[in-house]
């Protein structure tokens, strides 16, 4: 249960873990940065990973870069909200800066695939809003993640053949948004977070809030 965070609108509101999912290369950084940019007081889950770094990520910012035995510990210790295996790579959300933002009412916005929104969702159902991207067509997967051009051919093969996999996935998911054209996209995503962010059960002391405005009529 997490309180104490304030609405636009004076009341106070749940903090809420936003996730977006998609096979790798439909887009869900480039729409999580437009998100984070676009968004005051939405706070970037930054995952742990045991990926090498690839040219231009920060330590700290893109992801915890961490080798496997820090991983190992960081399981043992609990100090992952959740984690899974990821081509091959092991990736995690640490639990201690999620916990505070939601325990100030703050929304945070998670990057991480159907095995971890399953893990969250496991958790902490009613707080967790899911958004699955997918790409227009698989020509257009594949010739993005060749222009990110971050990863090697035979690395970009293997994400593609596990793109069937991960998308088989998306009927877990509260809102399917396609990643066209990248405008479109993020305004489907940013409306569905307001809309989340306003539901009536999201916002706390509504009655007294209610209450006050029909007081104030009554005089
Ligand atoms: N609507 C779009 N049209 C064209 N290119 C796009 C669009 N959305 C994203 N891209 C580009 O596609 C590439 C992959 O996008 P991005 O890195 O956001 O994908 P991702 O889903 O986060 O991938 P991963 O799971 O591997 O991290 C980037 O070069 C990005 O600029
Ligand atoms: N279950 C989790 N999945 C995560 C996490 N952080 C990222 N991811 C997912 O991994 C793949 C690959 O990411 P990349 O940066 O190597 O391209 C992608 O689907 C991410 O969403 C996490 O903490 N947990």
């Amino acid at each position: 249960m997490t309180t104490g965070g304030h609405g636009t609108d004076g009341v106070e509101r749940r903090g809420l873990m936003f996730v977006l999912s998609s096979p790798s290369g439909a887009g869900k950084t480039t729409l999580s940065r437009m998100l984070i940019a676009e968004t005051p007081g939405l706070q970037m889950s930054i995952s742990a990973t045991t990926r090498p770094m690839r040219p231009g990520e920060v330590d700290g910012k893109d992801y915890f870069f961490v080798d496997q035995k820090r991983f190992e510990l960081m399981v043992e210790n609990g100090e992952l909200l959740e984690w899974a295996h990821v081509f091959g790579n092991r990736y995690g959300t640490p639990r201690g800066p999620v916990e505070a933002a939601l325990a100030s009412g703050r929304d945070v916005l998670f990057d991480i695939d159907w095995q971890g929104t399953q893990q969250l969702r496991d958790r902490s159902g009613k707080d967790v809003v899911s958004v699955f991207i997918l790409p227009p067509s698989v020509a257009a997967l594949e010739q993005r993640l060749h222009t990110r051009a971050q990863d090697s051919d035979e690395v970009i093969r293997g994400r593609m053949k596990k793109a069937g996999d991960e998308m088989s996935h998306f009927d877990a998911y509260d809102y399917i948004v396609v990643n066209d054209n990248i405008g479109i996209a993020f305004e489907a995503v940013r409306s569905i977070l307001r809309a989340e962010q306003l539901k009536r059960e999201r916002q706390v002391g509504l009655e007294g809030f209610v209450r006050g405005l029909r007081n104030q009529l009554e005089k």
